[in-house]
């Protein structure tokens, strides 16, 4: 499995519905603190809304939900995974992607054999208040020596400049929130950061 070099993560359907038809490949829902009924309906449309464009959709947190609504490609970090039932995971062939931020993270997620880690905060992030200092682009390079040949993605205070920087450095993939959504122009800097994505971009 690659991963497209371009990984966005937003908060809603209606900004996959927007964002995907621009040539999105790779999409995360991530939502917090709706209710379910809510939860589902969004799955739905992100899920419909993929489907057109021939985009992967991964569902943020909940595997569940995900699993009911016939999705492929969940993100679980390390206390979603404690929580989760990894064996009914695997059962229905739900493919994963993992969280980490030290090493020990990332012995906890190489040991449930995922189809991704995650490495982050490259940059400080402000999306969400974390624990952990930024990484760094050394920090990635090493997590890619650590890895091997399984696919990593870097998150956090990414924007189109530095995208570059983290797919030299070991990175498959570059994953961003706020560079998007936050941007006056999301359009316009979703086109700058799939152009600036492109040379690792595989055809076909
Ligand atoms: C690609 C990617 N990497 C990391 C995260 C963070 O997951 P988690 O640590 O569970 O935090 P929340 O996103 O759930 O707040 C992610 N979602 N995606
Ligand atoms: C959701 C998330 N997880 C992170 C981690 O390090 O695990 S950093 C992050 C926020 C990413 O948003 P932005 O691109 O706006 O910095
Ligand atoms: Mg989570």
């Amino acid at each position: 499995m690659k991963l497209d070099p371009f990984y966005l993560i937003v908060d809603s359907a209606e900004w996959i519905e927007r964002l995907v038809p621009l040539g999105v490949k790779l999409i995360q829902l991530r939502i917090k603190d709706r209710p379910e009924p809510v939860l589902r309906e969004e799955i739905r449309r992100a899920k419909a809304a993929c489907a057109a464009a021939d985009c992967q959709l991964i569902i943020n947190d909940y595997w569940r939900l995900a699993i009911d609504e016939g999705c492929d490609f969940i993100h679980l970090g390390q206390e979603d995974l404690m929580a989760a039932d990894l064996a009914a995971i695997r059962r229905v062939g739900l493919k994963l992607g993992l969280s980490t931020h030290d090493p020990s993270e990332l012995e906890t997620a190489l040991a449930a054999a995922p189809d991704y880690v995650a490495l982050g905060p490259v940059w400080p992030t402000i999306l969400k208040e974390m624990k952990w200092a930024p990484q760094g682009v050394e920090r990635l390079a090493d997590w890619r020596r650590r890895v091997g040949p399984m696919s990593l993605v870097a998150i956090g205070g990414i924007t189109a400049e530095r995208a570059p920087l983290v797919l030299e450095n070991g990175a498959e993939s570059a994953a961003v929130v706020t560079d998007i959504t936050r941007n006056p122009d999301p359009e316009a800097r979703t086109r700058q950061w799939l152009a600036a994505t492109a040379p690792w971009r595989s055809v076909g």
